[in-house]
């Protein structure tokens, strides 16, 4: 009998119109799991609300408070499974998060909506009902941090929220969904291993690393508001394979000789960063110490080196910023080997 606990923390999955306009999280886990229905199979749900935020509001503590209570959850033998229940827009920095550090064989299930709880035609009540489905089947264990939706399973790693309405937002950089849902979870494959990080301490709230995207006419202004600002740590996301233009590069190779890590992503969405050009491309970016992110989205290589400079920081390492910027190097490395290179190239 699978016992099996739900994070509620908002989203559009938790969302009703409010009378002054526009939709807010509202709806506690319980009202969640109550629109879910019945399961089969003698799964039993305990629920907790552990915030009520649409995502695009979330800060890095509220990452950490998401992350603890998973944690919490399975400190205890009784629970076989967890699922968190969250808004699309932001799932996949808790999603790299919550994968980053998972060090248990149960499965962590993410679920959302694309319509709200009071839409006619709400997807929430069935994605929920998968994602409990999913994470009470006994061939989820030992796969890391999933993502249910719209009947279909993917890695947390590697996801990135890809389209705005879509009923299926999703994809996942490496390659598509590993399993659907039907009855229970039909898996295709199962992710290599991976070591797992360890979990966020306080100093993880306050790490600044900021996103920077290359543009034509794009100066380094941005990058320095960034380090001007405190940024430990900056991703850039670059034209194509990682081409961030030179006047971006100059700000990169400023950023480095000041202690800052610069991950160099590509704003296209997709595909992996190749250095492949000089004159401002991905090949002076790296030469200017940029660290390239291979395929791994922007949005989820922040929340890495978010991980990877609190440690660091923690640590009190007089060579921080270069034990950080060589381990973020390293886990950009080992995340992309774990991937078909067709599906990434
Ligand atoms: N579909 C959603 O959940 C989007 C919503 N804005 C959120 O992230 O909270």
């Amino acid at each position: 009998m699978p016992h099996l606990v739900l994070l509620g923390t908002g989203g559009t999955i938790a969302s009703r119109r409010m009378p002054s306009g526009g939709s807010k999280a509202t709806d506690s886990a319980a009202e969640l799991a109550a629109a879910a229905g019945d399961l089969d199979g003698d799964i039993t749900v305990e629920v907790h609300d552990v915030l009520a935020v649409n995502s695009f509001n979330l800060e890095l503590r509220d990452l950490r408070t998401i992350s603890d209570a998973v944690a919490h959850a399975l400190a205890r033998d009784d629970v076989d499974g967890v699922v968190v229940s969250h808004g699309t827009d932001t799932l996949e920095e808790t999603a790299a998060l919550l994968d980053l550090v998972h060090d248990d064989p149960r499965p962590v299930v993410l679920t959302g909506a694309q319509r709200s709880a009071d839409a006619p035609d709400t997807d929430g009540p069935r994605n929920l009902r998968d994602a409990l489905v999913v994470a009470a089947a006994p061939d989820s264990r030992g796969r890391g941090a999933l993502v249910v939706f719209a009947g279909e399973v993917f890695s947390a790693f590697g996801l990135r929220k890809a389209h705005t309405l879509a009923a299926q937002p999703f994809a996942n950089v490496f390659g598509g969904p590993i399993g659907r849902v039907l009855e229970r979870p039909e898996y295709a494959f199962r992710p290599d291993a991976r070591a797992p990080l360890a979990r966020p301490g306080a100093a993880f709230d306050a790490v600044r690393v900021d996103l920077v995207l290359a543009y034509p006419g794009a100066d380094s202004w941005l990058l320095d508001a960034a380090l001007r600002a405190g940024a430990q740590g900056v991703i850039v996301l670059g034209g194509g394979a990682g081409n961030p233009g030179t006047r971006l590069t100059d700000g990169i190779a400023r950023a480095s000789r000041a202690g800052v890590v610069v991950g160099l992503g590509t704003r296209t969405g997709a595909g992996a960063v190749v250095p492949l050009y000089a004159g401002g491309g991905a090949v002076d970016a790296v030469h200017a110490g940029a660290v390239p992110l291979g395929a791994v989205p922007g949005t989820q290589a922040r929340i890495l080196l978010a991980l990877i400079l609190a440690e660091a920081q923690d640590a009190a390492d007089d060579d921080a910023a270069e034990t950080a910027r060589s381990r973020f190097a390293r886990l950009c490395t080992h995340a992309d080997a774990r991937s078909a290179p067709s599906a990434v190239l």
